[in-house]
């Protein structure tokens, strides 16, 4: 039991625990850029996160008007390799992450993360911003072979990280679908790259500040 309504707080990555939006345009704009293609504004590729990757770049080369799916798999690799070398280089805590963190982690609440960025880029990422020592379980998009809003990711999260009463925080209803899938109460965080109204996306609180989150588990009533 902790002093709070959980045991155990989990995260989304992108747009919820990290701005990760400016590496993830250099990476898209470089494989783009191969062919040829014009770049895109970091507010533009914002809206192609979320779901992973391939999906990110497929919605970036439909709106360039390529719609051609093998053109998609011989610019995946370009991307990868070029968001692996450069991970972390423009992406940052939000603003009172870590703060929230280190209460939460004071007063007992075990803490997870479950994005759909693939392993190889998820975990240098946390190395690299100094986080992973506050995660005791990091589920990725290929870690289940299943993406969220699929509930999969997010229960071997909570198995992994030992179970008991969850939350989990995220900024688009891939994530507050996956939690509403397994029961899990879910929190929008509205400076993330929302899908939608935050207010609108299905989570059980939005939150505009990571100040607000340890006052709103602690008088969770939800
Ligand atoms: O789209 C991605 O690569 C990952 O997004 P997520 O961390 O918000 O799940
Ligand atoms: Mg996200």
């Amino acid at each position: 039991m902790t002093e709070f309504a959980f045991d155990l707080i989990g995260f989304d990555l992108d747009g919820t625990l990290l701005e990760t939006c400016g590496d993830l345009t250099a990476a898209v704009n470089h494989a783009i850029g191969t062919i040829g293609l014009a770049p895109f504004a970091e507010a533009e590729i914002r809206t192609y996160v979320g779901k992973g990757a391939r999906v990110m770049l497929r919605r970036a080369l439909a709106a360039s008007g390529q719609e051609d799916p093998a053109l998609l798999e011989r610019l995946l690799p370009l991307l990868f390799d070029h968001y692996e070398a450069h991970v972390a280089v423009h992406s940052h805590p939000y603003p009172g992450l870590i703060d929230a963190l280190e209460e939460l982690r004071g007063a007992g609440v075990r803490l997870a993360v479950c994005t759909n960025k693939i392993e190889r880029f998820t975990l240098p990422l946390i190395e690299k911003l100094n986080l992973a020592e506050y995660f005791c379980a990091v589920i990725g998009g290929d870690t289940t072979g299943l993406l969220k809003p699929d509930p999969a990711p997010l229960r071997a999260m909570v198995e992994k990280a030992g179970g008991g009463r969850c939350l989990f925080v995220g900024d688009s209803s891939n994530d507050t679908l996956a939690a509403a899938a397994l029961g899990v109460p879910s929190v929008v965080v509205s400076f993330g790259y929302c899908d939608g109204p935050p207010a609108e996306l299905g989570g059980t609180a939005v939150i505009d500040h990571f100040d607000e989150l340890v006052p709103l588990v602690r008088n969770w009533n939800h």
